[in-house]
């Protein structure tokens, strides 16, 4: 053999390998939901973005169905700037009047949706940029409404929680060509518009649609531990300690709680994974050990292969 047959050798072999690995993942998720919630701290550097869009068009290819629940906290609070409009948060929850929820919804509903849905085109694929409003996917209620009269809950304007999700449209788009990219806005049966905190919205999403795998994107790899190293598996109840002894804290919290609800309704595994990672979303759900925390009920403790 010449030195050029015997490296075309090689390369072919290491494909074969390669293949080999993926194909089992593939059958696995083949017509299985995967949510994918893109946060606002995730996004902004084009060559992640690129990566992200492509590992969504070829979840798609492959026979999955991917649904793409976007944040975009930090760019809402850009343009909140720009038109000098103070911002706070309590509890991790942007306060929102009415201004305010005008602004949100321009910037998550408008700009950052159609951005998302533009760089997966850009890919070959059909995304369809959507909010709750769209097919009456969404009915929000206020935060806080069905608290007891006495308890102390924040009032903060028009912050919603997912009250309601019809499934509808989202079947039709999921035998379809099309991949849903959706804006945490949702319409009250008030007629009002809500902000809704983008990691409860896709909970909400991943929870109706029953999916396998609800998958968190952020700026850290995983849920770490008190020394700062990832924590590859996690069961709820560990979970739950781990908000208990102040490991897990801030944003965490919100987004871990969403992880333990959405297993309650019925998602399979949810993975919070670290969204400056290239083909982070590829790597988690086409090979064995995945690239960040998967939290799983606690009866699935030690299920081999994610
Ligand atoms: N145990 C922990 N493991 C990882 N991150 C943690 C932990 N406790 C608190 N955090 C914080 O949670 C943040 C992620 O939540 P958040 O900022 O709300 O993310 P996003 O904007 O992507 O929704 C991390 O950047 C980190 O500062
Ligand atoms: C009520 C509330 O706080 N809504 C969020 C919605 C966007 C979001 O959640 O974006 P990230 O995922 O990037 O944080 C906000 O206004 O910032």
């Amino acid at each position: 053999m010449t030195d050029k047959t015997e490296s075309l050798d090689t390369i072919g072999r290491e494909q074969a390998r390669l293949l080999a690995q993926v194909l089992p993942f593939m059958q696995r998720y083949e017509n299985k939901t995967v949510v994918v919630k893109y946060g606002g701290h995730a996004m902004g550097n084009p060559a992640l973005g690129q990566a992200f869009a492509q590992d969504i068009a070829l979840l798609k290819q492959s026979g999955v169905n991917p649904i793409v629940v976007h944040g975009g906290g930090p760019q809402i609070g850009a343009m909140l700037e720009k038109l000098g409009i103070k911002s706070e948060f309590k509890n991790g929850l942007r306060v929102t009047d009415k201004r305010t929820v005008e602004v949100v919804e321009m910037v998550l509903a408008g700009s950052i949706n159609k951005e998302i849905v533009a760089m997966i085109n850009a890919e070959g694929e059909w995304a369809i940029g959507l909010c709750g409003k769209d097919g009456n996917m969404v009915f929000a209620r206020k935060l806080g409404s069905e608290a007891p009269a006495d308890a102390d809950v924040p009032d903060l304007g028009f912050v919603g929680e997912p009250a309601e999700v019809d499934r509808t449209l989202l079947d039709l788009l999921a035998r379809s060509e099309m991949i849903p990219v959706i804006a945490p806005i949702a319409p009250g049966r008030d007629g009002e518009t809500y902000n809704i905190n983008a990691d409860t919205f896709a909970g909400a999403i991943a929870g109706a649609l029953q999916a396998v795998r609800l998958i968190f994107l952020t700026d850290v790899p995983g849920v770490l531990d008190r020394d700062g190293n990832l924590i590859q598996e996690l069961t709820v109840n560990e979970a739950r300690d781990l908000i208990a002894d102040g490991t897990i804290s801030g944003g965490m919290i919100p987004k871990v709680e969403t992880c333990i609800e959405a297993l309650g309704r019925g998602v399979d595994g949810v993975v919070i994974l670290n969204g400056k990672t290239e083909h982070a979303v590829l790597l988690e759900i086409f090979t064995e050990h995945g690239a960040g925390t998967l939290i799983k009920p606690n009866a699935a403790r030690r299920q081999r292969g994610r």
